[in-house]
């Protein structure tokens, strides 16, 4: 792991010397970086992104010339409130990545302060890849290859004792203290959401948030015999698709968490398919999540209606991550929009599914 002082802060520190010593690193072939172009990219919410086209005086590993370089905030506040993220990003590129097979960008270079509030990550920039936009949602192939990647970062760790001590991620394995707390943390999350967006959400949306977020104690200790280390921002935000195959890559990994699986499936089609096609198409593709989950990954002992019941279940996973991020964010008006827009479409799949009458039925 790099010292501190190593750590690009912001963009300026971005030089071909800082980009050179990290695409080296160990390696006896020095790479020679002889100049840097940098452009922010994002919206930088928690930490801030930069796509770099680097030129090579010597490029033995055969690096890309697009990068991506990601850095904390510049915002003190922002970085001390989401240092746990930045672990978990850096997690996964460190630790987890060799243990899944869920496509993500190339990964050139990694590091971290001991205090968590200063990172770098060095990626390959997608190109031929486009975000879909989180309001107009996936298309319906999109969505095929969301649900079959989703199943490549579950089916290789399913059930791994190795989680259960798995503490790099603002939410490992709930026990009853950390469910409970966490509980107390959403209706007061879902209080705040309600004030700012209740008019738009209207009267029937506000009741299934309030009581979904009041029900995030006892629905985060259902069905334990089920975990597996989950994304938890699984939507078209963080999925990056193939402009011609639609095949997708994920990134943003600062949500990472260990639970029941399905909670990204249900997260993914309540947040990122118009309601309508979600109605149409939730079945269909909850069959093939579980399908390959089976083929390819030889889970036994998960039918696909148990994977249907935990689909509803997990769609509570859908208020409980975006009011997380939304109530202690800085408020846009595209933040209100993309919010409005996920709530409604998650309540809806709450309702139409009976999501919390599966948390009642089985306490
Ligand atoms: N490997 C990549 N290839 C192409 N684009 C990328 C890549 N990684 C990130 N991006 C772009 O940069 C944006 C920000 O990246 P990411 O979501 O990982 O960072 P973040 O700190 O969580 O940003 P934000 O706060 O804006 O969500 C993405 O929405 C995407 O448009």
């Amino acid at each position: 792991m790099s010292t501190d002082t190593a750590i690009p802060r912001s963009p300026d520190d971005i030089t071909a010397e800082w980009l050179s010593a990290a695409l080296t690193g160990d390696a006896p072939d020095p790479v020679r970086v002889d100049s840097v172009e940098v452009r922010p990219l994002g919206a930088g919410l928690t930490g801030s992104a930069y796509s770099v086209r680097a030129r090579y005086a010597a490029n033995p590993g055969g690096v890309p010339d697009h990068l991506v370089v990601k850095l904390a905030s510049e915002n003190h506040a922002i970085r001390e409130r989401v240092s746990l993220g930045y672990r978990s990003e850096i997690a996964f590129y460190a630790d987890v990545l060799d243990r899944v097979e869920i496509p993500t960008p190339a990964c050139f270079h990694r590091s971290i302060s001991d205090d968590g509030q200063t990172f770098a990550l060095v990626l390959a920039h997608m190109d031929g890849h486009e975000q879909s936009d989180q309001i107009d949602g996936c298309t319906n192939e999109q969505a095929v290859h969301a649900v079959r990647a989703l199943a490549a970062l579950h089916g290789p760790l399913w059930c791994d004792p190795s989680l259960t001590s798995f503490t790099s991620t603002a939410m490992p394995l709930a026990d009853e203290q950390t469910a409970y707390g966490l509980g107390e943390v959403t209706v007061m999350a879902a209080g705040i959401t309600v004030d700012r967006l209740g008019d738009v959400l209207g009267p029937a949306h506000t009741e299934v948030l309030r009581r979904s977020a009041a029900a995030v104690g006892p629905w985060l200790l259902s069905r334990p015999e089920r975990f597996a280390l989950l994304h938890s921002d699984y939507r078209s935000d963080n999925l990056l698709f193939h402009a011609e195959s639609s095949e997708v890559t994920v990134i943003d990994w600062q949500t990472l968490a260990v639970g029941l699986p399905a909670r990204d499936l249900a997260y993914f089609l309540a947040t990122s398919l118009v309601s309508e096609q979600r109605d149409a198409l939730d079945r269909r593709l909850v069959e093939e999540y579980h399908r390959v989950l089976v083929d390819e990954y030889g889970i036994t002992g998960y039918d696909v209606e148990t994977c249907w019941e935990d689909y509803r279940l997990g769609l509570l996973q859908a208020v409980l991550v975006p009011t997380l991020g939304y109530a202690f964010a800085d408020r846009t008006d595209r933040a209100d929009a993309i919010m409005s827009t996920m709530l409604i479409r998650a309540c809806e799949a709450i309702a139409r599914h009976d999501a919390l009458g599966l948390i009642d039925a089985r306490p």
